[in-house]
């Protein structure tokens, strides 16, 4: 990490982790790479309905996605999601960790008004989180102790056109 993205981290948003952009990707004609088979799930009319029926959010109409990986040192500070003009309704988290312990850090973390965490989600195999934005959250700073890889396929269920 640069001293740059260390002060940044210190007084506002910063991330450190590893991505693969699959929307970009998929958006700019690639085909061939197998994790775009989860991003055409994802935009699939089953996966689509089931998340408009959990969150309550019928305008639902696609959604974007990348795959992410944290190694220790990695993290991502408090954030609500919101970005105009993205009109981003849900986030979404499918978790792709096969073993983890909480100590290690890596915790999907919701933060209360009074700056509390009110839950935490240890990542997982095969597991869905999903929540409406805008809704405050930080992923905590994975540990030097973590001997695995924190592995998901996340982003936006979003209104609108591509
Ligand atoms: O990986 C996670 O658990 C959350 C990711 C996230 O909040 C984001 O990319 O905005
Ligand atoms: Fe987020």
């Amino acid at each position: 990490m640069t001293q740059k993205m260390l002060e940044q981290s210190r007084r506002g948003f910063q991330y450190v982790f590893e991505n693969y952009p699959l929307y970009d990707l998929y958006q700019s004609g690639e085909r061939v790479h197998p994790l775009l088979a989860m991003h055409e799930f994802l935009n699939s009319e089953e996966f689509l309905q089931f998340a408009r029926e959990v969150t309550g959010l019928p305008s639902i109409a696609f959604a974007d996605s990348q795959a992410t990986k944290y190694l220790p040192g990695h993290f991502l500070t408090e954030h609500d999601d919101n970005v105009a003009g993205k009109q981003r309704l849900a986030a979404y988290v499918f978790g792709f960790t096969p073993e983890w312990r909480a100590d290690w850090g890596g915790i999907l973390q919701f933060i209360d008004r009074d700056g509390h965490v009110a839950e935490g989600y240890v990542p997982k195999f095969n597991v869905l989180n999903l929540f409406r934005v805008p809704q405050k959250h930080n992923v905590s700073y994975v540990t030097p102790a973590a001997t695995q890889a924190r592995y998901s396929i996340t982003g936006w269920l979003r209104a609108g056109d591509h």
